[in-house]
């Protein structure tokens, strides 16, 4: 069998494009638009020749049936040219992530030596689902012959057929559990005890956090501007709310369980749509082409659980790579954990404080510690800047690296629920 040597793996820049809230119909950008947006000026600013990259890797949950793998459609209107090789990936709200830890295998395996490895989703486009009825009925429309053909197809029409079977929830519901995310929150808020107040305590802090790294530039050359055709620019995460207090948070009702849960609009990850890329390269590569690395990425993880529980995918998937590295969870200077939901992420939280979950799932004989809030999401998250599905695995990564940058962390850890009973975690480490 040969084998391959191993390579170190780093992460020597990345780009995302503002995140941008899902209104009443669909948004400005497809996800191959939102990629090529951030990916173009990305690609201006290397000193390498594009020729360099070996693969493109793109995660996408809700690919649109005009853009069927907008990887490679994204790399060849990224000019990337004809030979080059590109994939896109889903696994729910692990798709950005999963894209590196590809990437990342590839090159730490010795077959690949730099990959563009992505993120992209526009949920305003998500598709609409049809009953079969409809589907059928579309179907006469179209075979029908001559004018009275088409009236006697006309007239088979059914108010119901408007009516999506998967519609606006787009595609957020647990097939197997049938709950909807908001509702496996609920499940969580209600075990680890998270009451409405600590959720919104958390909401808010996630508003004001990103809107003082917005003011204070430290998103500049992570968050670039991206462009319509009518020339209307796009330059920030535009779910934000500077203003967020407790007072209007408190005003909320229950979205999920009504009238007593405590998961609101307020307090949940926004529907959003937005791009993201990281550019991965190996030793090699880096001292071939002289690139600048911001972070080395040492280890991956992925784990699976009850579905219902879904929002402790961090938990499961993070605490294996702090053990195996002979870590404490305060050895970890910087965390990035994807704001799916407040009541989620607190109970995560709770949970590596809690001995009967330690001992029960994890195999711990108490609990595993506490994570210093002030390590974690230190620029806002998924509440306050949106939760593009099939990009934010990429962007906990890309920004991890960023503000484990420009604080001198050492090490880090980005880590996400996974709808489906999935979580993902990468631990990167400071050059
Ligand atoms: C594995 C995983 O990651 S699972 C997670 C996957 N993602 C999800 O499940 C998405 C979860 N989120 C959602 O489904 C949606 O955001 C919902 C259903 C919770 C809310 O949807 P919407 O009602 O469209 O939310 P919207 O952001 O428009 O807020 C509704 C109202 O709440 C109020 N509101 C929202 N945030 C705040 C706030 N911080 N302070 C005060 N009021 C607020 C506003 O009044 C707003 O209406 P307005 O802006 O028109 O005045």
């Amino acid at each position: 069998m040969i084998k391959l040597p191993k390579q170190r793996v780093y992460l020597v820049d990345g780009a995302r494009t503002p995140f941008l809230k899902a209104r009443s119909g669909p948004g400005p950008f497809t996800p191959v638009d939102l990629s090529v947006q951030c990916g173009r000026p990305l690609l201006a600013r290397q000193k390498f020749d594009r020729k360099a990259l070996d693969l493109v890797i793109l995660g996408c949950v809700n690919v649109i049936a005009d853009e069927m793998n907008p990887a490679r459609v994204a790399a060849l209107r990224l000019g990337l040219g004809e030979q080059m090789v590109a994939f896109t990936m889903q696994i729910n709200c692990g798709s950005g992530m999963q894209s590196i830890d590809t990437a990342y295998r590839y090159i730490r395996d010795g077959s690949h030596q730099m990959i563009l490895a992505g993120g992209a989703e526009a949920l305003s486009h998500s598709p609409l689902v049809l009953r079969n009825s409809a589907v059928e009925w579309f179907g006469k429309m179209n075979a029908a012959k001559g004018p009275l053909d088409q009236a006697r197809a006309m007239a088979g029409i059914k108010p119901e057929f408007f009516k999506p079977v998967i519609g606006l929830e787009r595609g957020l519901t647990d097939p197997i559990t049938e709950l909807n995310m908001g509702q496996t929150a609920e499940v969580l808020a209600h075990r680890f005890n998270i009451d409405r107040e600590m959720a919104d305590t958390y909401a808010m802090q996630s508003h004001h956090r990103l809107a003082s790294a917005q003011k204070d530039g430290t998103l500049d050359d992570e968050v670039l501007p991206a462009f319509d055709r009518d020339g209307t620019v796009y330059d920030h995460d535009d779910g934000v709310r500077p203003d967020s207090d407790m007072e209007g948070l408190a005003k909320l009702k229950p979205v999920f369980e009504k009238p007593y849960g405590k998961v609101t609009a307020g307090n949940s990850s926004q529907i959003t749509d937005g791009a993201s890329w990281v550019i991965l390269a190996s030793q090699q590569a880096v001292d071939e082409h002289g690139l600048e690395p911001i972070a080395e990425i040492k280890d991956s993880e992925w784990a699976a659980l009850d579905p219902s529980i879904m929002g402790l995918g961090p938990v499961m998937s993070a605490s294996p790579i702090v053990q195996r590295h002979g870590l404490t969870l305060d050895d970890i200077n910087l965390w990035e954990l994807n704001e799916a939901f407040a009541a989620q992420l607190l109970a995560c939280l709770a949970a590596w404080e809690d001995d009967d979950f330690c001992r029960e799932l994890l195999g711990m004989d108490k609990a595993f510690g506490r994570i210093d809030r002030e390590r974690l999401n230190v620029d806002g998250g998924a509440i306050s800047l949106g939760h593009p599905v099939g990009t934010s695995g990429n962007r906990i990564v890309l920004h991890l690296a960023n503000a484990m940058k420009k604080r001198g962390a050492k090490r880090g850890i980005a880590t996400e629920c996974i709808g489906g009973g999935l979580g993902g975690a990468m631990l990167l480490e400071a050059v």
